[in-house]
Order: C-alpha cells, then sequence, then structure tokens
C-alpha cells in the first residue's frame, strides 16, 4: 500500500522535476552539443552535476526498509538451512546406526512366484516367513534366516520399501552395492529391472535419487551412470557410443581395465560414464544399456542373462562456496548371471561355456565374502574380474545387500539350498549374528529408538523445508517489488536524463563535438545517467563475483573443478580476467605447469589443460584493488569411483 502512495509521490515529484529540467542549463547544454557549436561555446570544464536527479525524491527511508526486511529475509533462509542441515546431519546418523546395527551386509530373500512353466508342484517344498525360510527335503527340515524374506505374494514395490534405507546411504556418501544372486530364472532380472507395468529396483531407485536429490538444497547433487556386463571373463561397456563391443568375435577389444589406487577405489579405465541431469535421461541410457546385454535362451528361463549385468551411479555432492567439500560415493546395482547345473539347464556349446564362466566368477565372490567375514588379511578380490570391480564396495565402509532368489518349485531344491546356503555364508559375515533372545530384545529396542528418532528427524526437516520455500517466497516477491518500483524509478530518472538521439551520437561519435570536447580536456567527464546506480552495482557484483566452472577435460581423463573469487566485479569478457588467467599469450599445451586456462568456445566454462593446476592460488594483476582466488579441485577418473 505505502509502496503505491510512495510510487504516486515519487512519480508527481518526477513530473516536477521533467518540468523544471525543461528550462535547466543542463538542457541547454545538450543542446549546444547537440547543435554542434563552434569549440569556443563549449564548455571549459565539466558541466555542473545536475544531470543527476535529486536523491533526495527517492523515498530513501522505504527504500531502505524494503531492503533491510531483504535482508533479514535472507538472513532467515541462512538460519533454516543450517537448521535443516543439522536435522539432516541427525537424520543421517540415525540411519547409519540402524543400518551398523542391522549389519552392513544384509541379506533378502525373495521366493519367485508361481509361473505357468512350471511343472512338477506336488507340494510347497518352501514355507515362509518375516525372516525366516524353510525348506523340506528328503524328510529333512533345514531352516535358514535372513534380514527379510519375501514370499510368492510380494509385490516390487514391498521389494523396494525395504531397499530404500539403503540407497539413503548412498546419497549420504558411502559405496552401495546391491547384488541380486540366484539359481537362473528365479527372478533376478525380475527384481532388478522388473517390466514396465512392475518396475523393479533400478527404475525405482533411479526415481528416488532424483527425488531426494530434488529436496536437498543445502547441496547440490549430480549423478553420472556407467553400464557394463562381466561375460566369460571379459569387461564390456554396455554404454559404449559405437558397437565395437557389442560382438564378442574380438573380446580383448572389450576388455576394459581395471584399476585401482592408492586409496583402495576402484576405476575402469576407458568405462563410459554419462551424466544424467534428470530421471528421464537416466532411464533412457538405463534402457539403452539393457538392450545391449547378452541374453539366450536355456531350457529354464527363455531370456536367461548370461553374465552379470552391473550398473554404477556414482553420486557427486558438492557443497556451496568456495571451500566446499566435494563427496563422491557410488551406487552398484548389479544383476548376477544365474548359477545353474550345466545339466538341467540343457546348455552345449556356447552357452555351457557361459554357464561355466558364471559359476567360477560367483564361486570367487563366495570366497571373497567368506574372506571378509573371517576377517582375513588376504581377500582373493583378484581372483575374478567380478570381485575386482566391486572391491571398494564389498569391503570396510560400504552397505552391501543381497537378494538371494529362489524357486518355489520341489524340482529346484537342490539349486535352492545351494543358493540359501550361500547367502547365509555372506550373512555371517558380521558377527555375532547368532545372538542370546535378550541381547535380540535390546536389539531391537534399540531399532525402535533410532527408527523412531529418524521419522521424528525427517518430519521436522520436512517442516523446515516448508518454512524455507514459504520464506523464499516471500523473499522474491520482495525482491520484485523492490526491483519494479525503484528500477522503474531509476529508468524513468534515466529517460529525464538521457540525451536525444543527437545529443548520443554528439557524445558517443568520437568525430563530432565529442572530439571538440576531447580536445578541450574534458573527455574524463561521464554524465550521472551513464554510470551504474548502487543497486545495479551490488546485483551485477553478487553476480559476478563468484564464478564457478566445472569443466572435464575428456583428452586427459581427468575431471577438474575451478572455482573463482574476486575482490571486484569481473566477468568472463573482462580482459584483465583472461589475461590474468592465461598467465600468458601462448598455447597452453598438456602437460603445461602453468596454470594455464583457456575460455572454451561457449564462453562460458574454462577448460583447465594443465596436469599441475596448484590449489587455491591468488593471481594477481596489474591493477593492485584486483585479486582473483582461484580454488582448484581436481582429480584423476580414478578418485571418483
Ligand atoms: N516375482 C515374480 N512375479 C512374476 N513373474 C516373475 C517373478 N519373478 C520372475 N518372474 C518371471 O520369471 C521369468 C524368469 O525371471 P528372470 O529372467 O528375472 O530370471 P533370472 O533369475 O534373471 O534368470 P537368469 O539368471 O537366467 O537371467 C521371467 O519371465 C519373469 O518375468
Amino acid at each position: 500500500m505505502f509502496i503505491s502512495t510512495e510510487k504516486q509521490r515519487i512519480s508527481l515529484a518526477l513530473d516536477n522535476e521533467k518540468e523544471s529540467m525543461k528550462s535547466s542549463p543542463v538542457e541547454s547544454n545538450l543542446d549546444s552539443v547537440d547543435g554542434l557549436l563552434p569549440a569556443s561555446d563549449l564548455p571549459d570544464s565539466p558541466p555542473a552535476p545536475a544531470l543527476y536527479t535529486d536523491v533526495s525524491v527517492v523515498p530513501e527511508q522505504q527504500k531502505n526498509e524494503l531492503e533491510q526486511s531483504i535482508t533479514n529475509l535472507e538472513g532467515e533462509i541462512v538460519e533454516l538451512r543450517l537448521k535443516k542441515r543439522s536435522l539432516d546431519e541427525k537424520r543421517r546418523e540415525a540411519l547409519d546406526k540402524i543400518l551398523d546395527v542391522k549389519g552392513c551386509i544384509r541379506v533378502f530373500c525373495r521366493v519367485r512366484s508361481y509361473l505357468l512353466t512350471d511343472r512338477r508342484i506336488i507340494h510347497e517344498p518352501i514355507l515362509t516367513e518375516l525372516e525366516k525360510i524353510a525348506v523340506r527335503s528328503a524328510g529333512s527340515r533345514k531352516e535358514f534366516g535372513f534380514d527379510k524374506v519375501f514370499n510368492q505374494a510380494a509385490s516390487q514395490e514391498d521389494v523396494f520399501v525395504e531397499v530404500e534405507p539403503i540407497l539413503r546411504s548412498a546419497l549420504d556418501g558411502y559405496n552401495v552395492c546391491v547384488l541380486a544372486y540366484g539359481q537362473t530364472g528365479t527372478g533376478k532380472t525380475f527384481t532388478m529391472d522388473g517390466t514396465n507395468g512392475q518396475p523393479g529396483i533400478v527404475p525405482r531407485a533411479l526415481e528416488e535419487l532424483f527425488h531426494q536429490a530434488s529436496l536437498d538444497n543445502s547441496s547440490s547433487i549430480s549423478f553420472s551412470m556407467s553400464m557394463l556386463e562381466v561375460y566369460m571373463g571379459h569387461l564390456r561397456d554396455l554404454l559404449a557410443p559405437k558397437p565395437i563391443c557389442r560382438v564378442y568375435e574380438a573380446p580383448t577389444k572389450c576388455n576394459l581395465n581395471i584399476q585401482t589406487d592408492a586409496k583402495g577405489s576402484v576405476e575402469i579405465e576407458g568405462l563410459t560414464e554419462v551424466e544424467i541431469p534428470d530421471f528421464a535421461k537416466a532411464h533412457w541410457w538405463y534402457n539403452k544399456g539393457r538392450r545391449v546385454r547378452s541374453t539366450s535362451w536355456t531350457n529354464v528361463n527363455e531370456a536367461s542373462s548370461r553374465s552379470h549385468c552391473l550398473m554404477r551411479i556414482t553420486i557427486f555432492r558438492h557443497g556451496h562456496g568456495l571451500e566446499a567439500k566435494r563427496e563422491l560415493s557410488k551406487l552398484w546395482m548389479v544383476d548376477l548371471g544365474g548359477s545353474e547345473r550345466v545339466l538341467k539347464t540343457g546348455a552345449t556349446g556356447q552357452t555351457l561355456d557361459e554357464g561355466r564362466a558364471i559359476n567360477l566368477s560367483l564361486s570367487a565372490l563366495a570366497d571373497v565374502i567368506a574372506a571378509l567375514r573371517r576377517k582375513r588379511g588376504h581377500v582373493p578380490f583378484r581372483n575374478s574380474k567380478l570381485t575386482q570391480i566391486l572391491r571398494d564396495s564389498l569391503g570396510d565402509g560400504s552397505k552391501v545387500l543381497m537378494l538371494v532368489h529362489v524357486s518355489p518349485c520341489e524340482e529346484d531344491i537342490a539349486e535352492t539350498i545351494c543358493s540359501l546356503s550361500f547367502a547365509k555364508r555372506a550373512r555371517g559375515i558380521e558377527p555375532n549374528r547368532d545372538i542370546s533372545e535378550d541381547l535380540k530384545k535390546q536389539r531391537e529396542k534399540r531399532m525402535a529408538e533410532l527408527e523412531e528418532d529418524m521419522r521424528e528427524a525427517e518430519v521436522e526437516c520436512q517442516k523446515v523445508r516448508n518454512q524455507i520455500k514459504e520464506v523464499e517466497m516471500v523473499l522474491s516477491e520482495k525482491k520484485k517489488l523492490f526491483s519494479t518500483t525503484y528500477q522503474l524509478l531509476e529508468d524513468e530518472e534515466k529517460t529525464l536524463t538521457s540525451p536525444t538521439k543527437n545529443q548520443k551520437e554528439a557524445i558517443e561519435t568520437p568525430t563530432k563535438a565529442s572530439q571538440k570536447l576531447t580536445r578541450r580536456g574534458i573527455s574524463n567527464y561521464v554524465p550521472r545517467f551513464m554510470t551504474s546506480t548502487a543497486a545495479s552495482r551490488q546485483r551485477q557484483t553478487a553476480a559476478e563475483r563468484e564464478i564457478s566452472v566445472r569443466a572435464r577435460s575428456l583428452r586427459t581423463g581427468c575431471r577438474s573443478s575451478v572455482q573463482f573469487s574476486a575482490s571486484q566485479s569481473l566477468s568472463f569478457s573482462d580482459p584483465r580476467f583472461r589475461a590474468m588467467l592465461r598467465g600468458s599469450n601462448k598455447k597452453p599445451r598438456y602437460g603445461d605447469t602453468n596454470p594455464l586456462l583457456m575460455e572454451s568456445p561457449k564462453g562460458n566454462a574454462l577448460d583447465t589443460k594443465t596436469s599441475s593446476m596448484p590449489r587455491n592460488k591468488i593471481v594477481t594483476s596489474s591493477d593492485p584493488n584486483l585479486r582473483v582466488t582461484l580454488s582448484h579441485h581436481r582429480r584423476r577418473m580414478s578418485d571418483f569411483v
């Protein structure tokens, strides 16, 4: 309300101002320029600064109040964000503890539902409870305990609800590995991929990751995706742009190298990694990879996967500000090839070899898990490509979820017992699994408390998120009001005091009156209407002071993040900036030791061409007032995985 009254008052004042300016000496000054008067008629000194509207016309007090309320709201948002971060931290801690109590390797079991193709079902050999599965075979009964058992009636949704917390851990910075294991034809691919009508864990996980990332405004999270297949001991890039590796005539061409750095982080050299900005794109790439996967017909499954299919989502978490920490974690979702009995599948030739290769690598996986369980010094990761790839996501500090799939049919009972025994061994990785009733109760109580803590933190977090949204809305309204009200006034001022077309020409064209002005020593004079206002300067500085660039050099296989902060308003096109950052005018070459930076063809990103960029370098220029801090975060690809 006050604004509209103010507006009227201001516009009235501006009208008066306009009237008075009609006969002011300013106009006559400009007239004299326009008319190209002889040099003798030009002023000897810069004209009086009466060109600018008197500042008292602008309602300073109201403007200040509005500015103050904008500042307050901004402060409020910062506080709310801090609160949200601490609640997030609380939630994360609770989830960590829950997963610790539950165990870093969790094993679920899913019994496939009956299919029309299932032949002899004499009686149900399997009995399921919430956390137990019992198998009757040859008059004896064997019981296996798991973290969760899904019977034939369980839906894809039921399974995902249990898998979801472990995905959150990946967002919290842990390496996570979800493995689908089981005999061929028991529904591993169905659980992981699902169908269009019943999406599996992978599409749901992708959707959930993007959803969670959109809720987190304390840091920005980005994702990239890779997909590969371990086929007969060779790695095959499923997202490779060219079909070079789609046939196995020359498997060596498909052999990607697995590298492990000093910290134990694993990277696969040459593996395609695509950025996935949103769920739609992620789904597109995922379908593309799936189509390339090797499958063939067997007696047991008409589209049997003949390989291990591994999908990796790399999660990059960037904090805000120059000193923000950058975290990276990996989420592996693996559809293992089916463990199979050669006789049963009726495999021959190539299919037989594929089955053997799958069985070999699965037994290598079992050995690794057994060694980890016994906390042996030597873990035989190197015995198979599968375990080499998953090395940093199976061991300490990572979370593993194994989903064991079994068939409900009596004829598969031998394989079912094998799979369940394998899973039991994997689950045994956590010591003290067989605990007393008392301890069990205590554990359950602790779990309930932690789950309550987590829920509370989540609810609080959601409230704060809503508050942030509300305050942001009010802030944006106020900012809009500020810019429309005061920007209008500024524009009006400019219109009022801006020169006519001829006057502009006179000022801009050096060949006419301005040449004469220059000759008379008044070239430094800039009328106030041509200078930026305090508000616009502030906005410009905020926008330009911090330039953050993420550049990726495919050539060097490195990914870089370069951030600049400047003590002055500075734009990319500013020659001082370019000159400083280039360091020299020579063309940078790979391997140069200077911090050479080039402007990218688009002009809005920088590409690093050096392998030894110093961190937090202060680049100085000939201008003593200008100081640019350059923080460079550069890691080899191997650091990222
Ligand atoms: N829970 C389920 N509900 C309905 N159909 C299922 C379920 N589990 C599996 N199926 C069906 O069973 C068949 C075999 O499943 P799937 O291909 O997923 O097995 P798999 O374990 O991946 O086999 P392989 O190791 O040979 O690739 C498919 O037609 C699938 O749609």
